[in-house]
């Protein structure tokens, strides 16, 4: 049986009158990166905020390896490692300096730090840059100084909030390799507003919407559930809409514009091809066929239509 590592319960949070989490319950197990998504504001930052104690819940509990977070604030944060949204990161210190300052924040016997900075280093491919000053790292390598800091004392969960924000495409890519790789050895939670980051990384994911919990469940069943089941097609002219009602599968067909069509389907994607045939038969001269990405947007709505399963 998958072991866990932590749990949160019925857990609410308020920070003046409204509710910034409301009643939310989730385990994380000792493996495997969990995905918390969500727009702007629905809650993130609060949840990973109490689980790691930098704040105290209105309500409910969260437990690290069985140990209360609230009652024993101390023991439960060795535990975990943590990269806030903006990482604390001293700039004028040279990453040996950072990683050593943190080593002490975090207890590390003195015996043990240099060991600990190498492996952290290692582990995050900045041993070749130990003596260089964290202002003149690039916003790739800071944000690995940033997740070294959150590994260094070994922890059994480490906590991200949207670790890739700010980041440019080539090192979005590689800081969630890294975070793939640090998974290995222990548990992670990330953060995102952005669905393509979850999907790319994380083996579970939560949806969170106003401090809800909206979905939860593995990655594979998130994407089954919300495969795509519209189409758009392009042609050169009008089809009859008639003809296309005819072919199996298709369940709506919806005018965009005259030659572009949105046709909804309730067979699977294997209906491209009966559209591509069907063209071809009537010799209907079609330029352009994809199947339509849910947004977030979308997704949230569909979601809210359904019953929530869990994890
Ligand atoms: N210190 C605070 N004081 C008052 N309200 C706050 C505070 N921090 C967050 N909130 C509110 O709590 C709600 C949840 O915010 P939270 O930062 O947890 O969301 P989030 O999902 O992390 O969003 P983002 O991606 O924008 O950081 C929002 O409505 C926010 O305005």
């Amino acid at each position: 049986m998958t072991k866990i590592i932590a749990q949160i319960k019925n857990l609410s949070h308020r920070y003046t009158k409204d509710w910034a989490v409301k009643n939310i319950s989730f385990d994380i197990t000792e493996k495997g990166i969990l995905g918390l998504l969500g727009s702007n504001g629905a809650g993130k930052s609060t949840t990973m905020n109490i689980l790691c104690g930098v704040i105290n819940q209105t309500e409910g509990e969260v437990f690290i390896d069985g140990i209360n977070v609230r009652e024993n604030p101390v023991e439960a944060k060795k535990l975990i490692g943590f990269l806030p949204q903006k990482a604390p990161l001293h700039l004028e210190l040279t990453v040996d300096e950072y990683l050593t300052h943190c080593a002490h924040m975090r207890s590390i016997p003195k015996s043990e730090i240099k060991d600990a900075l190498e492996l952290a280093k290692a582990k995050c491919g900045i041993t070749h840059f130990s003596k260089r000053v964290l202002s003149n790292l690039s916003g790739g390598y800071q944000q690995r100084v940033g997740l070294a800091q959150a590994i260094i004392h070994n922890p059994k969960l480490v906590v991200l909030d949207e670790p890739t924000n700010g980041l440019d495409p080539n090192q979005i890519l590689e800081v969630r390799k890294l975070i793939k790789e640090i998974a290995q050895d222990r548990s992670v939670i990330l953060s995102t507003h952005i669905l393509s980051e979850v999907q790319a990384t994380c083996d579970n994911i939560i949806m969170i919407e106003h401090g809800n919990i909206v979905f939860a469940d593995t990655m594979h069943a998130f994407n089954n559930y919300v495969e795509p089941n519209t189409l758009i097609v392009e042609m050169e002219a009008k089809p009859p809409v008639e003809t296309l009602y005819e072919i199996t599968g298709v369940s709506e067909v919806e005018f965009i514009t005259d030659t572009k069509i949105r046709i909804h389907f309730s067979s699977g994607p294997e209906i491209t091809k009966s559209i591509i045939q069907t063209c071809v038969a009537k010799g209907w001269p079609l330029t352009e066929i994809y199947l339509e990405k849910s947004s977030l947007d979308g997704i949230f709505a569909q979601l809210s239509k359904k019953q929530t399963p869990t994890l």
